[in-house]
């Protein structure tokens, strides 16, 4: 059973790879199939009339009426040459198709491997078998489809060109076929064996592949360059990746010295029946029994039925290599979200009446069992500012990866409306939300671009870009930059110019203020603001937002204070809630912490 799904799965394989190459490009599969079909036929007619040619010539030889007989041969010299002409046209064409149709192909599978990882679930990029298994689909290639149709054909024209001269071997001594078979069959098993030993040697080891690239990645990168020199990094960095290259490399040359000796081996025992079945053949001339133009044949027929058989089997290898690299490929395509549409997703509401609650939501990371939320009871009324506050690690920025559905609750509930969000249509979902986390994009792109991508949807010009700037206080700034709203930013392309870090969270923050969202989310929005430009933000921030309702978190309570009603976050609990003044009067966590922020400033001011 095991054996029989060994033996189908690269039919099964196939299955998959004929659909991808319709969808492509279906002009060009069929061009370039028809074109292979032509070829190979070509070829083949082109051989059977040489072989008709020599034997028309030979039969000529023997006769007295040379004269008659040269019109057939003339006439198989201009269909041969027609033929190969028509061989060499359509090779080229099959070329030229098969080409084009790889290039489509290519494109085709970039998008689905783009397809499927800009909808993959956050919960991916924190498992390291999603980067795996996105290296080892990059890593199978996307020429490979295109290929394995290309080598099957070859496959089809070498069969029978290989039956076609095993034919040939039968008529001088059948007993010389298992010497042909010895000659392809174990170099055949041997070489099937190394590829799928390398391919798991390679699958095994994309981890270690990987951290190789990441070494020099964290070498060749802006993003380390300041550390990397002033910690003086560079060395130990080119060190640990040469030795990681050392180990790679080590283990691969065992496997091709062990293939080099194993092949030697299996050579060894084919030239060995070779000259065997020679001195058999030469034997059986000497006895009378076989002709020596039968000896002749044989030393001519089996060289080329060696070669052929030698093609055959890096054909069949390569077949079988592209159906393991291909089914990498698949392995990826074939990832599915975890947070998935409902089978009949709700409309949102346009207009929310009472607004979001969690319900008793209980959370942790998939692949840890360490509670990161419990019993978290909160909710968000239209209009209203909510602030989270607490220490590092308490549970702030994965609430709003549950509350924006980047991930799921593990237990209990979110409702906008009354309604658990799951129903909802996830991307009408997301849309209510705009949302700055505290590691925010620094595309590289136009200003103007940096803001639209909070709503792609708006065209290019429109005038919420500037509006969305003033409100976030970055206007000014972008004023000043030498091609204003349409200044690129970072050094990574021609023209770019980089901004400072807290220029970087003003424009952040437009992008967020760009979406016209129920709900407004910011994740330590002013960390690298200067004190006017918060106090700037914050000062009418209601009028800011429209009145639309807003979640933020802030380590700066002076910030917090003026929300509506804030949540004390520790260790997942929430441990206290309240307006800024309720909180104050119960002396509790958020009051010690206001009172030491605020004691370090009476002492500044003192
Ligand atoms: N992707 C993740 N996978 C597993 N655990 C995580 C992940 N992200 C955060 N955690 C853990 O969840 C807990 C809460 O992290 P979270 O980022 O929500 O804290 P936070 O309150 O926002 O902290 P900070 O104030 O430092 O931003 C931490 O203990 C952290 O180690």
């Amino acid at each position: 059973m095991i054996q029989s799904d060994k033996i189908l799965a690269p039919l099964h394989t196939l299955r998959r790879i004929l659909p991808l190459l319709w969808q492509s490009s279906r002009k060009w599969t069929v061009l370039s199939t028809l074109l292979m079909a032509l070829e190979v036929a070509f070829g083949l007619t082109a051989l059977y009339l040489l072989k008709q040619l020599v034997d028309v010539v030979t039969e000529l030889l023997g006769s007295d009426e040379v004269a008659d007989g040269l019109g057939p041969v003339l006439w198989y010299v201009a269909l041969t040459g027609g033929c190969t002409l028509a061989f060499m046209a359509s090779r080229a064409l099959s070329n030229l198709s098969r080409e084009a149709q790889g290039l489509l192909v290519a494109d085709h599978i970039d998008r689905e491997i783009h397809a499927r990882a800009v909808r993959a679930d956050l919960a991916f990029y924190e498992s390291p078998l999603y980067f795996d298994t996105l290296q080892r689909a990059r890593q199978a290639g996307n020429q490979r489809p295109v290929q394995v149709v290309g080598n099957l054909m070859m496959l089809v024209k070498n069969s029978l060109m290989l039956a076609a001269i095993v034919v040939l071997i039968i008529t001088i001594n059948w007993l010389l076929l298992p010497v042909l078979l010895i000659a392809i069959v174990p170099a055949l098993l041997v070489r099937l064996h190394f590829t799928r030993h390398f391919f798991d040697w390679q699958r095994h080891r994309t981890q270690l592949e990987r951290r190789a690239s990441y070494l020099d990645w964290l070498m060749t990168s802006d993003i380390h360059a300041k550390e990397l020199r002033l910690n003086q990094l560079g060395d130990y960095l080119r060190e640990s990746y040469a030795d990681l290259r050392a180990l790679i490399r080590r283990e691969r040359m065992r496997i091709t010295q062990r293939r080099t000796r194993v092949e030697l081996g299996v050579a060894s025992i084919a030239t060995i029946a070779f000259f065997s079945a020679l001195a058999y053949l030469a034997w059986q001339t000497a006895e009378g029994r076989n002709s020596v133009g039968d000896l002749v044949l044989f030393l001519l027929i089996f060289q080329r039925a060696q070669s052929m058989g030698q093609e055959l089997v890096q054909q069949v290898t390569k077949l079988y290599e592209d159906h393991l690299y291909i089914g990498l490929l698949f392995e990826f395509l074939d990832i599915r979200p975890a947070i998935a549409e409902p089978e009949h997703p709700l409309p949102v509401p346009a207009q929310s009446r009472e607004g979001i609650r969690f319900e008793q939501v209980g959370f942790h990371y998939p692949g840890t069992n360490k509670s990161v939320l419990c019993n978290i009871d909160l909710s968000i009324r239209p209009g209203q500012i909510i602030a989270l506050v607490g220490a590092n690690g308490s549970g702030k920025t994965s609430l709003i990866k549950l509350l924006s559905r980047l991930y799921d609750p593990t237990s209990g509930q979110i409702t906008l409306d009354g309604v658990d969000i799951r129903e909802y249509d996830l991307e009408e979902y997301r849309r209510v939300f705009s949302v700055i986390f505290q590691d925010y994009g620094h595309y590289a792109t136009t200003v103007r671009d940096n803001i639209r991508f909070g709503d792609i949807r708006q065209p290019a010009d429109t005038p919420s870009i500037e509006e969305a700037a003033v409100k976030a206080g970055a206007d000014s700034f972008i004023q000043g930059l030498v091609h204003g709203y349409d200044t690129s930013l970072t050094r990574m392309f021609d023209d770019g110019q980089e901004i400072s870090i807290g220029q970087w969270q003003k424009i952040a923050l437009a992008r967020a203020f760009m979406h016209r969202s129920s709900v407004i989310i910011l994740d330590e929005p002013t960390s690298a603001l200067d004190p006017g430009a918060e106090f700037e933000l914050f000062e009418n921030f209601r009028e800011r937002i429209d009145h639309r309702a807003a979640l933020i978190i802030s380590h700066r309570l002076s910030t917090v204070r003026m929300a509506d009603y804030i949540y004390v976050l520790d260790q997942g609990v929430i441990r206290e809630a309240g307006t800024h003044d309720e909180l104050i009067k119960r002396q509790g966590t958020y009051c010690e912490l206001f009172n030491q922020q605020a004691h370090h400033y009476r002492e500044v001011e003192s």
